[in-house]
């Protein structure tokens, strides 16, 4: 039995359906929720051979006429080139403004095809089809779309919601360990933020259930996201737990060396320590959140070659700095948290240095 989890945006709500070998479904789900049309499948060239001919088969028996795209693997893909690339090959293959985006993959993927959709002719649909664990607990849904610049982390993009996100769980088999993993870096984030309990849960048991982890992570960013769409409220900002110095990470390593969830972790140490020293943490809930991360082979120290004053001046251009002060999201006990003004860089550069 698949889950269908609302995202109730109040201008046009939509479903998170979780469940078993469904993506064969994909085209009888998709009809439900858009007229048959033409549409861009895309997706990367580690994930078409797996799954690809599975959409494009449920999709043609739904009546809907494929054009497939593939774009090249990892984050370095995440570049406003490839939009252009992408679109390109859409306008090419004759896609009009009734035609929609099927974005089949993880965060990347995600990412730049709802961006896409986000612009093409000036906005078509698109449904979301995630196929890793970041991308099924949480890039998947919520509407941030977008690409890195040079100058930073997801600097370019739009708010984009999907008409409907499809998970099978069972894509996930054929996930890498090391993929795999870094998915975890946003479940912890969320346990840290919101759910105290799934934090003891993953620390109590190694293989936990994943269509219920899934879901339960789906239902946490659901909330969050139907009562501030579009981050204005500081609500939808405490998603970014463990970001600000996770982004300044992938972007002074170079997009691609780290997973966004292993440049998370780092980002989430720094965070909870952080959290001690300015919101009261307790040393024993920040160093829960440690071990979880290492339970799941985590990074929880940083390289020499990164220096602190290359993260702090990319941190500097961190989209939640508003008139020069930081926005920084600090958690007061597990489960809580809420965005301080109070953090200052010596605090930042303090934090940085503990990764040593
Ligand atoms: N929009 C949001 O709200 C949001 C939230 C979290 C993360 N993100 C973004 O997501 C991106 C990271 O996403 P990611 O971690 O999924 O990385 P990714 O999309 O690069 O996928 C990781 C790797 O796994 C491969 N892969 C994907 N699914 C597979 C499968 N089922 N079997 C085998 N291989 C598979 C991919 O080809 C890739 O090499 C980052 O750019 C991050 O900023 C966005
Ligand atoms: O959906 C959100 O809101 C999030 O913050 C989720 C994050 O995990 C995600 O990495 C997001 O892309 C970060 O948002 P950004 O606005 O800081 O780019
Ligand atoms: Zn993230």
């Amino acid at each position: 039995m698949a889950a269908r989890i609302p995202v109730l945006i109040s201008r046009n709500p939509y479903e998170v359906i979780v469940g078993h070998d469904i993506l064969r479904r994909a085209g009888e789900f998709i009809s439900q929720v858009l007229p048959a049309s033409r549409c861009a499948l895309i997706t990367d060239s580690n994930i078409a051979p797996l799954y690809a001919e599975t959409v494009e088969t449920s999709l043609e028996a739904a009546g809907f006429e494929v054009t497939t795209i593939i774009v090249p693997p990892g984050e370095p893909s995440k570049a406003l080139g490839f939009i252009e690339d992408v679109c390109d090959q859409m306008i090419e293959a004759g896609l009009d403004r009734r035609s929609a985006v099927i974005a089949l993959g993880g965060g990347v993927i995600g990412d730049l095809a709802g961006f896409v959709a986000s612009i093409f002719y000036r906005g078509i649909p698109h449904v979301q089809i995630p196929t890793t664990v970041v991308a099924q607990v949480d890039s998947s849904l919520g509407g941030k779309t977008g690409v890195n610049s040079r100058k930073g982390k997801n600097l370019l993009g739009a708010f984009h919601q999907p008409s409907l996100v499809i998970t099978d769980v069972n894509t996930l088999d054929t996930l890498p360990k090391r993929e795999f993993n870094e998915g975890f870096g946003e479940i912890i984030k969320h346990a840290a933020i919101r759910d105290a309990a799934m934090l003891e849960d993953l620390l109590a048991e190694t293989s936990p259930d994943l269509g219920e982890l899934i879901s339960r992570n789906v239902k946490i960013k659901a909330r969050i996201v139907a009562e501030d769409e579009f981050e204005r409220h500081g609500l939808r900002a405490l998603l970014n737990f463990g970001h600000t110095i996770g982004h300044a990470i992938e972007n002074a390593a170079g997009y691609g060396r780290y997973l966004h969830g292993e440049a998370i972790s780092l980002g989430l140490v720094a965070a909870a320590r952080i959290s001690v020293k300015k919101a009261d943490l307790s040393e024993e809930s920040a160093e829960k959140i440690i071990t979880a991360l290492k339970a799941y082979n985590l990074p929880t120290s940083l390289p020499a070659d990164i220096t602190t004053d290359t993260l702090l001046a990319a941190l500097s251009r961190d989209k939640k700095f508003e008139s020069g002060a930081i926005r920084f999201v600090v958690v007061p006990e597990l489960g809580e948290a809420f965005v301080s003004k109070d953090v200052t860089e010596e605090d930042l550069r303090e934090a940085i240095e503990s990764l040593r």
